[in-house]
């Protein structure tokens, strides 16, 4: 599958720059997936917790629309300056990228309600939860919102865990919560470390 998904040199380099600095970019699939999910949606205005080195934007800067920006939030600056070095050589204006530093659970609150596309997160599993609930103040009607690393979690989420990991067990319950939740259309996309998405379901009219 890693085959299919094909890098270019922006990508490779952005990656490679996130395996020295070992801030985990995300694979070429998982890349391609969330280019494939903003595109589909036409996503103008996206949120990133987690902005590593800059691949994951690359990939989610070239599924968005022309004139759309993608708003990334990390609390390492050094990676900050690599991914803005990233974005630049992959072709796109700095005004694409807002890069806010901090924790995501202090930035999302100052988030407009309804104002994003999707949200990816991308960063510190063990507050997943609480991510769910800022990407469903933040989501407009129709939105996505997706979860990286979720794939061992949300694909087994009765077993015991071998050990207390309070990542894993947070992976598992906003797995439990996406697929409880009548608002929400889930799905687990075994790819690369498994991103679990949801779109939040615009109001239906009655009947
Ligand atoms: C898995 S890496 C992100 C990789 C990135 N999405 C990519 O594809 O290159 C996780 C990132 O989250 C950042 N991070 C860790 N805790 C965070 C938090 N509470 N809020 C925001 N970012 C955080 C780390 O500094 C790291 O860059």
């Amino acid at each position: 599958m890693e085959q299919y998904a094909v890098e270019d040199a922006s990508l490779t380099s952005a990656r490679e720059a996130g395996q020295r600095a070992e801030s985990s970019p995300v694979s070429a699939s998982g890349g391609a997936a969330l280019r494939f999910l903003a595109a589909s949606i036409g996503a103008r205005s996206v949120v990133e917790v987690g902005t590593g080195c800059g691949s994951s934007g690359i990939w989610l800067l070239r599924g968005m629309r022309d004139e759309s920006v993608l708003t990334s939030v990390d609390i390492e600056p050094e990676y900050q300056e690599l991914a803005r070095a990233a974005y630049r050589r992959a072709g796109f204006a700095a005004g694409r990228v807002r890069l806010i530093l901090g924790r995501g659970l202090h930035v999302l609150p100052r988030l407009t309600d309804g104002a994003y596309d999707m949200v990816f997160v991308d960063a510190e599993q063990a507050a997943y939860p609480a991510y769910l609930a800022e990407a469903l103040r933040l989501l407009r009607p129709g939105g996505i919102v997706v979860f990286n690393n979720a794939l061992e979690a949300a694909t087994n989420s009765d077993g015991p865990l071998s050990a207390p990991d309070p990542g894993t067990a947070a992976v598992r319950e906003v797995a439990r919560l996406v697929r409880d939740d009548e608002d929400l259309v889930p799905l687990l996309l075994p790819i690369g470390e498994g991103l679990l998405a949801a779109i939040r379901e615009a109001p239906r009219d009655g009947g």
